[in-house]
């Protein structure tokens, strides 16, 4: 490694670009030595003004680059497994965008391989656990001060979705968010899922549905709902409220300044989740950073990938069968704490 670490990010898209933007420019400790796009207008578009990178219209291609020590997986999710197991194969240590790998199979492949080698890579990028607001409720919650969780209420609102989006991604690409937060802030595996839907919201696109209501049963019998609505046109929010025995705790609260003036009060709602969770972001990336130069490994392992994946996918059967959905975790290897999900 050089002086700085020379980080290969691949896929210069909407997130991609926001993370060789930060690494550019906001983290210390780093720099983008090379970017992988197949569409070479955004990867020019999203170097411009970085110094000494190169790119590529592979992902193989960027990782084997000169001065690369380390991987930003920011492709699309179907993309990650290859891209994970390709930098294990070259030892490179990794930051992958949520959700690690969109199918559980796949993403137990990758917990599997990162067992082989027999040491942790992998940080997976559920950024929350990087929030202000979210650590101070984790922080909380963990000091026993309002007794135990019995439920979390959680909302998850987005302006519009992108083309293509499906019915299944509010459940493995948004929800899967709530998903990391609830077994991070709880502690406990979701056991079993429910998914109802309303009469879809006539601003989603034809087809799709939006918005859905979430129901996660868990291990220690506390009850997690997500209002999950990707086209709510209004704006960016992201709440969750703990109710314990002894108290309740809510985060997420819009606490924009608020103008008072002309007979009304007005607060700006961000618009997404650049915004939102942009201090976030940067705090993911620079602990990312801060770990790979010192040899270490940190925040949400591929486990948690994996384990947010499954119940995803569990979350996505309900939905299409209107059913209950239980959920099976495999056998967590030693690397990540062993038996016990
Ligand atoms: N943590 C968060 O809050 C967010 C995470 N994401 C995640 O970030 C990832 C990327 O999402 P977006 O940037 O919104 O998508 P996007 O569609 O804007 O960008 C993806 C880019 O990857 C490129 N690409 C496709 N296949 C590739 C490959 N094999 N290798 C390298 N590049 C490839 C595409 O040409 C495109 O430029 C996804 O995993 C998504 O779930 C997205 C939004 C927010
Ligand atoms: O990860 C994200 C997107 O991929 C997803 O599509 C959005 O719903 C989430 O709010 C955002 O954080």
């Amino acid at each position: 490694m050089g002086e700085l670490l020379g980080v290969a990010v691949l896929g210069a898209g909407h997130m991609g670009a926001d993370h060789i933007r930060r690494l550019d420019r906001v983290v210390s400790g780093a720099r983008v030595a090379a970017v992988a796009d197949p569409d070479p207008g955004r990867a020019k578009e999203a170097v411009a003004g970085v110094e000494a990178v190169t790119v590529h219209a592979e992902a193989q291609a960027a990782l084997d680059a000169p001065g690369v020590d380390a991987v930003l997986i920011a492709s699309p999710g179907p993309a990650h497994e290859e891209a994970l197991l390709a930098a294990f194969a070259r030892g490179l240590p990794v930051l992958c965008e949520k959700p690690m790998v969109p199918e559980s199979a796949g993403a137990l492949r990758v917990v599997e391989a990162e067992a082989r080698l027999g040491r942790r890579l992998a940080q997976i990028g559920f950024m929350r656990r990087y929030d202000a607001e979210y650590r101070q409720l984790k922080s909380l919650l963990d000091s026993g001060r309002l007794g135990r969780p019995l439920m979390l209420h959680c909302v998850h609102r987005n302006v519009s979705s992108v083309p293509g989006f499906t019915s299944a991604m509010l459940v493995d690409s948004s929800v899967v968010h709530e998903i990391d937060a609830a077994r991070w802030l709880l502690g406990q595996e979701p056991a079993a899922v429910t998914v109802l839907r309303p009469r879809p919201s006539a601003s989603a696109p034809a087809g799709l549905l939006d918005p859905q209501f979430v129901l996660f049963e868990t291990e220690g019998g506390a009850l997690v709902d997500v209002e999950v609505f990707v086209n709510c046109g209004f704006g960016y929010q992201v709440r969750c409220e703990a109710v314990c025995e002894a108290g309740s705790a809510r985060i997420g609260e819009d606490r924009a300044m608020v103008v008072t003036a002309e007979g009304g009060a007005r607060a700006e709602v961000p618009q997404d989740y650049l915004v939102r969770f942009a201090d976030a972001y940067d705090r993911q990336v620079q602990a990312w950073v801060d770990a790979t130069r010192q040899g270490r490994v940190t925040g949400p392992s591929a486990w948690d990938g994996y384990a947010a994946s499954a119940v995803a996918e569990a979350g996505v059967r309900a939905l299409e069968s209107g059913a209950r959905v239980t959920v099976g975790l495999a056998d967590r290897p030693e690397l990540y704490g062993g038996a016990g999900g």
